[in-house]
């Protein structure tokens, strides 16, 4: 009895391969990671593995970081991050209330959450509070303008004098109407050629009109700078229930190494018919939340405030997610289960490239043409920048 205790201490305690019969081979990975690596391929997964996690964990911090000095969050689709942040959501909670999940998963599920919810919220910030903020700051400055610019209108013969600005009504139009508009006049307004600052990013990026050349070329008089156009609540998504290392399978493994790999093995991997329907739901909305940022750089032609550096450490966290699952094993049974989570990342790889190809393509040859061709969108919008 006491030995058959023992032995139930041992097996928790001590993770085992018992296929290779021996101990697991990185005794750290073992106890900081729950996760038993039994030969080289193991150890090639775990590093994949980490390496994942770690790209994962700084991926959006550039972002951050862009926003932060632009003071503004234009280049960036509020929807591909509502998209993200819905499905590390619901990993989280899978993880949570999953026991065969493991440790990592829960951490990875926590970091990303946490980086996304402030890249959100950051935007929010920047999108709303700030733009209101800086609108009322902006008033009284436009209101000078207006009145120095008047003069400059045809005059009824009858006018005379400098026209004196109706405060308290005519502050309350600036949030409602558009700068042209108040001006009353077909001459764009002084300044209107910063309003892409003025336009909140994820109402330029919702809004099918909005393209970068209309802010400089053509002054905008069908968007209200202070109504943003309202956000589309994404629908059904699913859980991601992966940096798990898409690791149902694995999760187990490693939990056998707890007690017995060997018992997986023999047995087959325990599948959910509800996480596979979710892991195909998330894939869904991960593999989708990409194309508003696609069609947000089209629109607007341009690839200002976006920092490519959050889709570069993507393609990484998603080319050694897919490493860290088949190098642990090929299975077929295991692949298959893995799925939606596999699909996910490899389809990822690709649109994070041919958004990274995008950012190629507009900063530099786009660039190029623009500077030829004598608009002035990326000085204007640097020069927003400032004030
Ligand atoms: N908030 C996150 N970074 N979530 C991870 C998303 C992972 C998914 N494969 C994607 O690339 O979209």
């Amino acid at each position: 009895m006491k030995a058959l205790m023992l032995l139930q201490q041992h097996q928790k305690s001590i993770a085992y391969c018992m296929k290779e019969n021996k101990p697991c081979v990185v005794g750290w990975v073992n106890m900081y990671f729950k996760d038993c690596l039994c030969n080289l391929r193991d150890e090639f997964s775990f590093a994949f593995g980490l390496v994942s996690l770690l790209c994962w964990a700084v991926a959006e911090i550039p972002q951050i970081i862009t926003n932060f000095r632009t003071k503004s969050s234009h280049g960036v689709s509020l929807l591909f991050l509502l998209g993200w942040v819905v499905g590390d959501i619901f990993n989280l909670v899978g993880c949570l209330l999953e026991p065969a999940t493991l440790p990592t998963q829960l951490y990875t599920a926590v970091l990303y959450t946490a980086t996304t919810i402030i890249l959100v919220l950051q935007i929010l910030y920047y999108d709303y509070f700030y733009r209101c903020w800086k609108h009322s700051d902006d008033d009284s400055a436009q209101e000078v303008e207006e009145v120095l610019k008047k003069p400059l209108k045809p005059q009824k013969p009858t006018d005379s004098g400098i026209p004196i600005p109706r405060s308290a009504s005519r502050r309350m139009d600036f949030y409602f109407t558009s700068a042209r508009s108040l001006a009353g006049s077909s001459t764009p307004p002084f300044r209107s050629n910063l309003r892409p600052i003025a336009s909140g990013p994820s109402a330029v990026g919702l809004n099918p009109d909005y393209s970068s050349d209309d802010d400089t070329v053509d002054a905008p008089l069908n968007i209200s700078v202070s109504q943003p156009k309202p956000i589309p609540r994404s629908a059904g998504y699913g859980a991601f229930l992966a940096t798990s290392s898409g690791m149902p399978h694995q999760t187990k493994a490693l939990i056998v190494g707890f007690g017995g790999r060997k018992l997986l093995q023999e047995h087959g991997t325990e599948h959910s018919a509800l996480g596979q329907c979710l892991g195909w739901m998330m894939a869904a909305v991960y593999m989708g939340g990409r194309l508003p940022q696609i069609w947000l750089n089209i629109k607007r032609g341009s690839v200002e405030g976006l920092n490519p550096f959050m889709f570069v450490f993507a393609l990484i966290a998603n080319i050694t997610y897919v490493g860290s699952i088949l190098l642990r094993s090929t299975e077929w049974s295991k692949i298959k289960a893995n799925m939606p989570w596999l699909l996910d990342a490899v389809v990822c790889v690709v649109l994070d490239l041919f958004i990274i190809l995008q950012y190629v393509y507009y900063k530099y040859f786009r660039k190029n043409s623009s500077t030829c061709s004598g608009r002035e969108d990326e000085g204007a919008y640097k020069k927003a920048n400032k004030n």
